[in-house]
């Protein structure tokens, strides 16, 4: 279900997923409902394991006891794990074992999905006593049941990469929610002075706020601009079902609302309606929105939790991750912000169904970047789909075959961005690779009084990159046409004449790549291979900018 690499599919076979959770959750009836909606086999760990033992599991502990038992279920769960491939139920107790732990932690390592499902404890109390044959619950069973509920949810939650709560839904709406939440990309991010966190890409992402919020916060300001009212309402809804005191809070559309005064009328709402440092924010917007949610969430009292909610394909594979935040002023683009990681990322698919086509193009700017600096896998999917996805119509896109592909290209640039920003989060080397593209495509944007979209922006800036690698003696010139052509199939721009030379080089000196006098940029040797382009000959500087220019 989960979207991995054609090799990795055919490398192993393994669950589906496995569910986990109390007893009388439901997770042999819900994980029997997900089955057959997929059409894919269902195994139920109690019951191999009493077809193994050829007696039934109480009469088992009455004679062997318990630590005998939970050997027979360790096993059995090994095996299963590295050998069936369909929906995969676990009794209560088997995550309590040290080794099933630490298999389903392999089995999540390589992809796969460990569900818990969340009980509403009056419903399961009430299932379990209905089912029987249940010796953890011999004597009084609601209170023998709170008891375990109290030791196993915190290993549940440890062991589990998707929670999942199911109350008041019938069984077929939980299995669909199940499958949904199940097939989800996730990208995990950690490294050096990051705190890990997921970035979840799927549709129904947004089911998640609340496990990634947290019991702590009980406000929670939700900023988002107008023109995603029909998700930030979704949005809503979810928060309050879950507990939390909502603040709506509209901002300015685009490059307009990521200003230090947006920020500032925020700062004093905050603090009219009694944020406090255990409160939190969701940013939930295309990459302006929540570069300025995310400012706010790491000035808020020094620092508050925040969850990022991408909503335009450029903020799902850039802006989301790697926890820049900031805003623009007058003299340059993000000049002022912070590195300040999100609690979470919740790219929900469905979101991109308002998008509109031009918004959606643009994006494809900042996904070419990353195969053009290290995944030339997504280069090929771009070149393969580039008609479809030039004719992006979000009103068919969920039912479109267009989906999944549109999936795997997030999810692998979203892996490219992560890779840069785990092992340099504050942008001490490597990470400056992501800037392919940027110090020219940061100088359009502001000599265009960010008329120009950023990843349009970002696309001429990758053609001024190549040809000063070029013009340097860095890149050969079939590379530099390549990406002349392929943005052009992609509907994005590979010129630019709106200012002169001496305007330019002015903002590419402002840039925070450069030092001192010295101009730097980042170019390449060849697909996948970026380098440091510092202080490049001034002539070629020069006449990269005429050819780009030529070309309008
Ligand atoms: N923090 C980072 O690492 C990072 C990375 C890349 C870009 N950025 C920043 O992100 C911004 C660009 O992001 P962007 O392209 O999303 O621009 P944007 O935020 O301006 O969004 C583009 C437009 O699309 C609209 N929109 C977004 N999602 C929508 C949806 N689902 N339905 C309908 N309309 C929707 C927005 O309201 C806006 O009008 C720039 O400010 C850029 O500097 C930041
Ligand atoms: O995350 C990064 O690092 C990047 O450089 C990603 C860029 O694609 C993105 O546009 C970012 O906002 C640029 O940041 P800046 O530091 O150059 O302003």
């Amino acid at each position: 279900m989960a979207r991995h690499s054609r090799h990795e599919m055919a490398a192993r076979r393994r669950p589906a997923a496995v569910i986990v959770g109390m007893m009388g959750a439901g997770k042999t009836r819900l994980g029997k409902e997900m089955s057959q909606m997929l059409g894919i086999g269902f195994a139920d760990a109690d019951q191999q394991i009493e077809e193994a033992i050829g007696m039934s599991i109480p009469k088992y502990f009455a004679r062997h006891g318990e630590a005998a038992f939970r050997e027979v279920e360790r096993r059995t769960v090994a095996e299963t794990l590295g050998s069936f491939d369909g929906i995969y139920a676990l009794g209560g107790g088997a995550p309590m074992t040290p080794a099933v732990r630490e298999a389903l932690h392999d089995y999540a390592e390589h992809g796969g999905r460990v569900i818990y499902l969340l009980a509403d404890p009056a419903e399961a109390m009430e299932r379990a006593r209905r089912g029987g044959g249940r010796p953890m619950l011999d004597g009084d069973a609601d209170a023998r049941w709170m008891a375990l509920y109290e030791q196993r949810d915190p290993v549940y939650r440890q062991v589990a990469n998707v929670i999942v709560r199911t109350h008041g839904m019938t069984p077929k709406a939980a299995a669909r929610k199940m499958i949904e939440m199940t097939n989800e990309g996730i990208v995990h991010v950690d490294g050096a002075g990051i705190e890990p966190y997921d970035v979840r890409i799927g549709e129904g992402a947004l089911n998640h706020l609340p496990d990634v919020l947290g019991a702590g916060p009980v406000r929670v300001a939700l900023i988002h601009t107008q023109s995603v009212q029909r998700h930030s309402d979704r949005a809503r809804a979810i928060l309050r079902k879950a507990g939390y005191q909502v603040s709506d809070i509209v901002i300015p559309d685009a490059e307009a609302g990521k200003t230090v005064q947006v920020a500032d009328g925020i700062w004093q709402r905050l603090g009219n309606e009694g944020f406090t440092r255990s409160d939190a924010i969701v940013g939930l917007g295309g990459g302006a929105c929540t570069d300025l949610a995310g400012f706010v969430a790491a000035t808020w009292m020094r620092g508050v939790r925040y969850v990022n909610c991408p909503t335009s394909l450029l903020a799902m594979v850039d802006a989301s991750t790697g926890g820049k935040t900031g805003v623009n002023t007058p003299q340059g683009k993000n000049l002022v912000g912070s590195f300040y990681t999100p609690a979470g990322v919740l790219a929900d698919l469905r979101t991109l169904t308002s998008l509109p086509n031009d918004i959606f193009i643009e994006g494809l700017g900042e996904v070419a970047k990353s195969g053009f600096i290290r995944d030339p896998e997504i280069l090929t999917i771009l070149e393969d789909h580039a008609d479809e996805l030039r004719a992006f119509d979000g009103e068919t896109f969920l039912d479109s075959p267009l989906k999944p592909v549109v999936a795997e290209l997030i999810e692998r640039t979203v892996r490219v961005k992560a890779h840069h920003v785990c092992a340099d989060l504050k942008e001490a080397g490597l990470r400056e690779f992501l800037n392919y593209g940027h110090t020219f495509g940061h100088a359009i944007e502001q000599l265009e009084h960010f008329r120009w979209r950023h990843g349009n922006a970002v696309a001429v800036g990758m053609v001024y990159a190549a040809e000063l690698s070029n013009l340097t003696g860095h890149l050969d010139r079939p590379t530099v046409e390549y990406t002349y052509d392929l943005l052009d199939r992609l509907g994005l721009p590979t010129s630019w004449n709106g200012a002169g030379f001496d305007e330019v080089l002015a903002l590419m000196h402002r840039d925070k790549k450069a030092r001192g006098n010295t101009l730097r940029f980042v170019g390449l040797e060849e697909i996948g291979r970026p380098f440091h382009l510092d202080d490049p000959d001034q002539q070629a500087v020069r006449e990269a900018f005429e050819r780009v220019r030529q070309q309008a």
